[in-house]
């Protein structure tokens, strides 16, 4: 699955997840961590994981946003570590198995990118609905 942001950056999905997580190469942080810090992805620093801040319009539409990263993360079996209040929600991914990043990560965070895309179109379509009937 590839996901087309904004900022016409492609992250590239895969999703799978066999074997042991085995923390990244040089070469696949190289590869991979571009298009993350593209889309404000951050590496942490004294700590090998990568953060994101995401701000919504209010608490409903960040806990929507959380519950389906939960879902997910619980399907992957790979779990974020965040703090919520109110309307913001920071991340912080790393993966404990292996003491650092491993490809899990990239691929949670790909995943919450499309969920808060996603989060994003639906508010737009919001808005739009509410002109449309301001018309009648
Ligand atoms: C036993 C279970 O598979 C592991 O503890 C999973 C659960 N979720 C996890 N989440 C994260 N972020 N890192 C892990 O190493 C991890 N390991």
């Amino acid at each position: 699955m590839k996901i087309i942001c904004k900022r016409k950056c492609i992250l590239e999905l895969t999703f799978t997840q066999a074997g042991k997580a085995h923390r990244l190469s040089t070469e696949e942080r190289e590869q991979l961590l571009p298009n993350l810090r593209a889309v404000g992805w951050n590496e942490v620093e004294g700590r090998d994981a990568i953060f994101k801040e995401f701000h919504f319009k209010d608490f409903n539409r960040a806990f929507g946003f959380m519950t389906r990263v939960a879902l997910q993360a619980e399907k992957l079996d790979h779990h974020p570590e965040w703090f919520n209040v109110y309307n913001k929600v920071h991340i912080t991914l790393s993966t404990h198995d292996c003491g650092g990043l491993s490809e899990r990560d990239i691929n949670l965070a790909s995943f919450i990118e499309q969920v808060s895309l996603l989060q994003t179109e639906m508010d737009k379509e919001e808005v739009a609905m509410s002109y449309e009937m301001k018309d009648y």
